[in-house]
């Protein structure tokens, strides 16, 4: 089974050049990135990768999302927003922490692994994603959190990318213990 994360960076529009903007301006843009490489290549996602030995969660949302698109964040300034359970043919696949914050470092730039892109919450391009994320990442981009399984199958050694998404369970509103 393979430990992973997700990372959502959002920022509010109009705290640029709208003269009129407040700082309390609920987020309404999200930082996606098209992946250059590995699973979901070709596809819009989050910053995040796998969990390297020794790492919590936390690291790994911060380290991918630095080495993916060049931001810094401080892993208190992450807010736990999900966890979703993938499964391929029965068995448990991907276990993956989703992460949003509003506070980080930096410009994103363009690395060997994705192209950043500020995408405002109602243009997210669900049509170019993995189809699971059409059924969870509003709830998350609207500040609620998630709990979810979401169940693929596929031919023979056929990797989860090519799989077949075939049904899911989700609920929301769910509360995660302080630090996860
Ligand atoms: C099955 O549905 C999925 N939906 C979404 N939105 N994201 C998913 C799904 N399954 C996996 N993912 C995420 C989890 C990770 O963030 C990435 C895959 O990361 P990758 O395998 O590229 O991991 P890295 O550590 O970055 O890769 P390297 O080994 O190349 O460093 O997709």
């Amino acid at each position: 089974m393979i430990e992973a994360t997700l990372c959502f960076p959002m920022r509010s529009r109009s705290n640029g050049d709208d003269p009129t903007a407040s700082a309390d301006d609920a987020p309404d843009e999200v930082l996606l990135i098209e992946k250059r490489r590995g699973l979901g290549e070709g596809w819009y996602n989050g910053p995040g990768g796998k969990l390297e030995s020794a790492e919590t969660p936390r690291e790994c949302a911060v380290r991918e999302t630095r080495e993916e698109v060049g931001l810094g964040i401080d892993p208190a300034d992450l807010e736990k927003a999900g966890e979703l359970r993938f499964l391929l043919n029965g068995e448990e696949h991907t276990f993956c922490h989703v992460f949003r914050t509003t506070e980080f470092d930096g410009e994103p730039a363009a690395s060997a692994e994705a192209r950043p892109e500020w995408v405002p919450v109602e243009d997210v391009p669900y049509d170019q994603m993995w189809e699971d994320d059409r059924l969870w990442l509003p709830t998350v981009l609207e500040g609620e959190t998630v709990r979810g399984e979401f169940r693929f199958e596929a031919e023979g050694d056929e990797p989860l990318d090519e799989a077949e998404f075939v049904d899911h369970d989700l609920e929301t509103g769910v509360s995660f213990e302080a630090g996860d």
